[in-house]
């Protein structure tokens, strides 16, 4: 499968403060990917350095084969971008945005636009400006759709959007997108809609990826461990148990590792652990338990 992002060794700095240090992804072709990651990991800066509105520090990003800086705009063409969910010209209205927009993109595909809007009931006549910010977004949204670009990349898509809308939106982005083969790379807080949209997952750390595997393998394997210890039990410091705490008595971790494994290092460093329990969990859970709750 080839590759139709590619990063390597990325570096950035706002100043003196290192966001992170030698970051390296692929999204391939036809894949919706998700990145996910905590308040202020960088997952904005690093969709700022795939548009080519900030240069990092050091490293290389290439989109279809070509280095993002030195881009033509004929391939600046084949990506549809989502910055921060929203329209630029808010005096316009819903039919006149769409008549602006076309003028820009060849493959402009108006059917694709008016049927994402006719299923967030918006009218043709309504001002950007006289709209909420859940319905701006889904305008935008709209906007990408109907430029029918190869590539999406989409920062924060649901900002704004009610349960049932980020629904409505995320199953259609996901049928369109595997319909007509296109690449999504997309960022939001809301994980339990990203379970049902993306194929594989970036989880962010300050400073580095932590995780990226396909969101199946994901829910396969994580597992959410408890198991009581006596008062003053230690921590285990395997760093293959993430994020271990104890509430009153009750150990708890997640881990990739089957049971059998777990229990053997338990046993291994010291902690007598008793009734240890296996828990399946949610991409949230997964997610939460990973890199932890603050
Ligand atoms: N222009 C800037 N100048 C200085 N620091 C910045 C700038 N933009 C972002 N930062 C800092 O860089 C870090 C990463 O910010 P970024 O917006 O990429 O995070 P994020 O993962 O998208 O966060 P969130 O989940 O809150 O949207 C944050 O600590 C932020 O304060």
């Amino acid at each position: 499968m080839e590759s139709v992002i590619e990063c390597r060794n990325l570096t950035h700095c706002y100043g003196r403060r290192k966001i992170y240090e030698n970051l390296s992804f692929d999204v391939p072709e036809g894949r919706i990917l998700g990145l996910l990651g905590k308040n202020g990991t960088g997952k904005t800066t690093t969709i700022n350095i795939l548009s080519g509105y900030l240069e990092p520090r050091s490293g290389e990003c290439r989109i279809f084969g070509e280095n993002i800086r030195r881009m033509r705009p004929l391939t600046r063409r084949r990506i549809g971008l989502l910055i921060e969910g929203h329209v630029q010209y808010q005096f316009m209205s819903i039919e006149q945005i769409e008549r602006f927009y076309a003028a820009f993109y060849p493959k402009w595909r108006r059917e694709a636009y008016y049927e994402l809007m006719r299923k967030l009931h918006v009218g043709p006549g309504q001002r950007i400006s006289r709209m909420s910010c859940g319905q701006r977004s889904q305008v935008a949204l709209g906007l990408i759709l109907a430029q029918d670009p190869d590539l999406l990349v989409l920062d924060d898509f649901s900002l704004g959007l009610d349960p049932g809308y980020r629904r409505l939106f995320a199953d259609y982005l996901r049928e369109y997108a595997k319909a007509e083969g296109k690449t999504v790379f997309l960022t939001s807080h809301i994980i339990q809609d990203m379970e049902r949209l993306i194929d594989d997952c970036i989880i962010m750390d300050y400073g580095r990826i932590l995780l990226q595997r396909p969101v199946g393998e994901i829910l396969d394997r994580v597992r959410r461990y408890t198991c009581r210890v006596p008062e003053g039990a230690p921590l285990p410091g395997d760093g293959e148990f993430y994020h271990p705490s104890v509430v009153r008595s009750t150990l708890e971790f997640c881990s990739f590792l089957p049971y059998g494994e777990v229990a053997r290092r338990l046993a291994e460093a010291g902690i007598p652990a008793e009734e240890l329990h296996e828990e399946r969990v949610s991409l949230e859970d997964a997610f939460i338990g990973l890199t932890g709750k603050y």
